[in-house]
């Protein structure tokens, strides 16, 4: 299965680099800046380096079985015009992208046979020299048709390319479901670290700090409940768990802001903010994280 990862940064680099070591047919497609990065230094990984192949946008040639679209959403516009040659009537679209704004976009785009649902859990980072760190253990990438049906004979044939490689990878029946599960985690913890610019465990030491993350988490669930996702049994206790950590987890979103790069922000706070408006549900918190993040996005250059 030949194999298109758009974006080698903390997600695309990490997984593609798996998916390239495990001997899988993987390509980068890549800007000029990073080909030459790569070309330099390889793709380098916690422990290991890979040569990677990697193509431009114009130069792709022709169309690729699966494409992984691993770029922040500020960014998805472009990237999705860009693989466009790559993306044929059988190709497969996973996206890793956080929030849900990505999905409309890629149907839009490609239609919904070949744009599926993903859904990616990692901790990881580009450090300034440009290689990919891992914070935590946790590796996973859960895929699936956005219908839900898992008798395409395309799910199997993505389950056995990403398989094998060091990390978790399987098809989902309830990719929508499990992608909105995701997002009330991801804006719950990049709203509390982000407003707070502090780790999890770090806002749990402070006064009131274990409140404020109980609050956020119970907007979040609200606004996903209003919209007719409310979150499994499970999911809500990943993310009272998480909120009630110890430990100094943070989100990418933190961690960008703490770098003074782009923050996600209207894709995964301010679509959940719009979100709660539609339903007239009350999110306090949450709006004021948005605040937050749009005034620090306004005194980026
Ligand atoms: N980092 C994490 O821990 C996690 C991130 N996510 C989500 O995954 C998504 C990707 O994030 P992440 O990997 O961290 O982001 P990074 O910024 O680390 O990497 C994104 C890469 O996309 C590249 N890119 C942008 N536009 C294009 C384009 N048109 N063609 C080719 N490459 C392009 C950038 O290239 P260039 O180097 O040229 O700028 C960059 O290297 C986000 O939505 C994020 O929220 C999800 C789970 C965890
Ligand atoms: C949920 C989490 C923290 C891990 O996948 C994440 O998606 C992020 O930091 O962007």
């Amino acid at each position: 299965m030949r194999i298109l990862v758009v974006g080698a940064g903390a997600t695309g680099g990490h997984f593609g680099g798996l998916l390239a070591i495990a001997g899988r047919d993987v390509t980068f497609l890549v800007r000029p800046g990073r080909a030459a990065h790569l070309a330099e230094h390889g793709l380098r990984l916690d422990e290991t380096t890979v040569t990677p192949r990697t193509v431009t946008a114009d130069r792709l040639d022709g169309p690729y079985d699966l494409v992984l679209l691993a770029v922040k959403s500020f960014h998805l516009e472009q990237a999705l015009a860009d693989v466009a040659p790559a993306v044929g009537p059988g190709t497969v679209v996973v996206p890793l992208l956080n929030g849900m704004r990505h999905v409309e976009r890629m149907v839009a785009a490609f239609g919904r046979e070949r744009a599926w649902g993903g859904v990616c859990m990692i901790h990881a980072d580009v450090t300034p020299d440009g290689r990919i760190v891992r914070m935590t253990g946790l590796q996973r990438i859960a895929f699936g048709p956005l219908s839900g049906g898992l008798d395409d004979p395309r799910v199997a044939a993505v389950a056995e390319a990403l398989g094998g490689a060091g990390f978790d990878a399987f098809a989902t029946p309830t990719v929508v479901q499990d992608m909105w599960e995701k997002w009330v985690f991801l804006a719950s913890l990049g709203a509390a670290t982000t407003l707070m610019r502090a780790p999890v465990g770090d806002i749990n030491r402070a006064p009131g700090g274990t409140a404020f993350g109980a609050r956020i988490a119970a907007e979040s669930m609200a606004i996903a409940t209003a919209a007719g996702h409310a979150p499994r049994p499970g999911a809500v206790k990943v993310l009272r768990d998480g909120l009630a950590t110890d430990e100094r987890m943070t989100s990418s979103m933190y961690r960008d802001m703490m770098r003074g790069e782009p923050v996600e922000a209207d894709a995964i706070l301010g679509d959940f903010v719009a979100e709660a408006a539609k339903h007239d549900v009350p999110v306090p918190a949450l709006s004021a994280a948005y605040t937050n993040l749009a005034i620090y996005a306004s005194r980026l250059v």
